[in-house]
């Protein structure tokens, strides 16, 4: 077929009088409308923290924290050794340390805090120990790490990772989005009454139990608070009963007193068994209280690693740092290990006392590291047994998972009230704009230029909102999908066709409103068939529209560059939309665009339904006389509406199979973390990084602890490099 294109138009034009104009009118109309609407509500929750909530049914609160969460946790002592994370910069040909020679162990029954100042490292340190850390080229890990006296790998024993954003499908409920987690998590849960009894105890252990059948909510409408949204993220990485828990900067965001409720939430779970590793800024007095050890990071560099509470206290008084009485020593000890920007002279003498108290602890703990046992046998036991549990780690049942899946997708679509409401009335008010700018349009000669121009419309409009909803929401979801996989809740495959199927009906009533309004208003074709079909055919278009919104979705890494993509993508196909352009007259490597453009084929199909059967008034013998003669005039004659439906399901099915290779590719990889090099290597793969300048000043260094050449930059120091060995730090008393 070979769509009409830019000369058929000015014919048309010709005789048309103001069809064009009409059409591109109501097309800037319903740009602006839909401009001005914003990019619609977002269905998942932005992170949103607020007051307390004083009526929480917390467990350290009433007591009833002790109760059980099913599944055993086995202890793990986690010990990392000489991890130094560098980041080379090809162009400068520098390398920047984000950790520098990091030592410390995390026991179970403990709280360990990594504080520091920001952009001290603690993160990476946690995604390090986690072994989460985002791969790149340009990074550099090695150290050593070790769980329960084996060397670590994330696959070998169990952990949770509360990341700092807490990402959750708005519409359900607390008790819903735990009950769906343990499903798709706990294969091995078997009937309702032991899901729902594990739920239970989890709401209870966490304090959830208030808000437990509370929507979770987002930034449109108001849901759980802040601190429950943690402590239900804790609580979803709780599920597989994980032995060590990471938690990256918990409390921030959240006012004192849910910073507090979330704080005692993880020493509970220390006391139960977990080892407990998170990173904070820096924490208020009470909070600080709570910690078991610290791990104090300054520009990726150690110093001081041991026993929180009084210890770290006495062991900087030492240096002539002491606390003055009544001061959060937690406050105390950041501004001890931060740089005061304040003047030159004060950011020389900080930089100065940093440096000091790093080479000093490097000396401190390599003198106090002492040998303990581990809880050998027994850990390394359990380790080697939790290995084999998690490779045989079962799924739920392709069909359960859909199933189970195709419940949360319609919960969340189904519920969605505000943006539901937003779709249904930017549907209807685009139907009225474009019914107004095409009111009842006749038979006359003219009417046919506008006919097109309507449907040209129709398509474009019908594409544009199912792309633009999709590309606003699906970054977010798939960041929770992303996570929940990571953690083998389920595959890929169920959750793209539950999420088809989910979305039919909610999505089909949208078309179908625009249609309804439309239709009559612009009089087009005055038959109810007509009508099912013209329905049926903007309907199959937006679902199309919104796998190709589900593609930018998984290609692109945030919902802004989403929106800048789609619409530039879809306005491509609009070009090729089968009314401004003809293929043929384009250069040879764009012509296969039309055949790929969903907006073309809703347009052809379209036009076939509305065009057969119809006759125009007409004077001339060069007139048209029927819809058929419209028809054949745009070479859209040979063709039937069930060939643009076909084409249309097979662009739809093209996308959700490009969506599914793309998040299947952009699975993320972690960094590996590489054995500690050779002395001579290490200093030979060092000095290829370094300018003459900067290896002269190498070779003047010679002391062995870590050093620091510049601020944070170029930092190396010979490494003994001796298999790890159980050792404990120790504050000095
Ligand atoms: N993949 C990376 N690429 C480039 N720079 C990185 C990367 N990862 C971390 N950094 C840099 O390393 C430094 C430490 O980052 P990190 O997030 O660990 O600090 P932080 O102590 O957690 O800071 P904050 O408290 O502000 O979150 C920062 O300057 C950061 O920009």
């Amino acid at each position: 077929m070979v769509p009409f294109g830019g000369k058929m138009v000015c014919q048309v034009v010709n005789f048309a009088g103001n069809g064009f104009g009409q059409a591109v009118t109501a097309a800037a109309v319903a740009l602006l409308l839909r401009l001005f609407s914003g990019p619609g509500p977002v269905l998942l929750p932005e992170e949103e923290f607020d007051d307390a909530d004083n009526n929480g049914d917390y467990a350290g609160d009433d007591g009833d924290g002790e109760a059980p969460v099913t599944g055993k946790v086995v202890p793990m002592t986690i010990r990392w050794r000489n991890i130094t994370c560098s980041l080379s910069d090809k162009s400068s040909k520098t390398v920047r340390f984000l950790l520098k020679n990091v030592s410390g162990e995390a026991k179970p029954g403990r709280l360990l805090a990594i504080m520091g100042p920001s952009g001290s490292g603690k993160t990476t340190l946690l995604n390090v120990l986690a072994g989460q850390l985002m791969a790149s080229p340009r990074l550099h890990l090695s150290g050593l790490l070790e769980v329960n006296g084996r060397p670590s790998s994330n696959k070998a024993y169990k952990f949770a990772f509360v990341r700092q954003e807490d990402l959750f499908f708005s519409q359900l409920t607390v008790r819903e989005t735990l009950s769906i987690a343990a499903e798709l998590q706990l294969p091995e849960i078997a009937s309702v009454e032991e899901r729902d009894e594990y739920v239970n105890n989890l709401l209870f252990k966490l304090g959830l139990v208030s808000c437990a059948d509370s929507n979770v909510g987002d930034a449109k409408v108001r849901g759980i608070s802040g601190g429950e949204k943690k402590r239900l993220s804790l609580a979803c990485e709780l599920i597989a009963s994980p032995s060590v828990i990471f938690a990256d900067e918990p409390t921030t965001g959240l006012d004192a007193f849910q910073a507090e409720r979330v704080m005692e939430t993880l020493r509970q779970l220390a006391q139960d068994g977990h080892t407990v590793i998170f990173s904070i800024h820096q924490p208020r007095g009470s909070v600080y209280s709570k910690f078991d050890d610290i791990v104090l990071l300054t520009e990726g560099a150690l110093i001081y690693a041991g026993p929180a509470h009084d210890e770290p206290l006495a062991y900087f008084s030492k240096f002539g740092y002491h606390c003055p009485d009544h001061v959060n020593p937690a406050e105390f000890l950041a501004d001890l290990i931060s740089i005061d920007y304040s003047s030159a002279k004060s950011v020389y003498s900080s930089q100065k006392r940093i440096d000091a108290l790093v080479e000093s602890f490097a000396e401190h703990s390599s003198a106090v590291l002492c040998a303990t046992p581990l809880t050998a046998g027994l850990g390394a036991h359990c380790g080697q047994k939790l290995r084999k549990k998690i490779v045989v780690k079962r799924k739920r049942a392709w069909w359960r998972q859909f199933f189970l899946l195709l419940k949360r997708a319609w919960m969340q679509a189904s519920r969605d009230g505000p943006t539901n409401k937003v779709r249904a009335r930017m549907s209807i008010a685009s139907a009225i704009i474009f019914g107004s700018v095409f009111w009842r349009m006749g038979r006359s000669q003219t009417s046919i230029q506008d006919r097109m121009g309507l449907l040209q419309v129709a398509a474009i409009n019908t594409a544009m909102a199912a792309l633009t909803k999709t590309v606003g929401v699906f970054p977010k979801e798939r960041a929770i999908v992303d996570r929940e996989r990571a953690k083998g809740s389920y595959a890929l495959g169920p959750y793209l066709l539950s999420k088809l199927i989910a979305e039919i009906p909610v999505g089909a009533a949208f078309p179908l409103m625009f249609g309804a309004v439309l239709y009559p208003m612009a009089r087009l074709h005055p038959s109810l068939s007509r009508f099912g079909k013209f329905c049926g055919i903007v309907t199959a278009e937006s679902f199309a529209a919104s796998a190709m919104g589900l593609t930018v979705g998984a290609m692109v890494p945030s919902t802004e560059a989403a929106m800048a993509v789609g619409p530039s993508l879809m306005t491509v196909f609009i070009v090729f939309g089968g009314y401004y352009v003809n293929a043929d007259n384009t250069p040879i490597i764009f012509r296969w665009i039309p055949r790929v453009s969903l907006i073309r084929w809703a347009f052809q199909g379209l036009c076939i339904n509305e065009f057969k059967g119809l006759q125009f008034d007409h004077q001339n013998s060069f007139d048209i006389e029927t819809g058929e003669q419209a028809l054949e005039r745009f070479s859209l004659g040979g063709s039937s509406i069930q060939d643009t439906v076909i084409a249309q399901s097979r662009i739809l099915l093209f996308w959700y199979w490009t969506t599914y290779l793309l998040l299947e590719k952009n699975k993320p990889k972690y960094q590996q973390l590489e054995p500690i090099p050779s002395e001579q290597s290490k200093t030979q793969l060092h000095l290829e990084t370094l300018d003459p300048d900067q290896i002269e000043q190498l070779n003047q260094f010679d002391p062995p602890p870590a050093k620091q050449v510049e601020s944070n930059k170029l930092v190396e120091s010979p490494q003994i490099d001796d298999p790890i060995g159980p050792f404990v730090l120790e504050g000095t008393k």
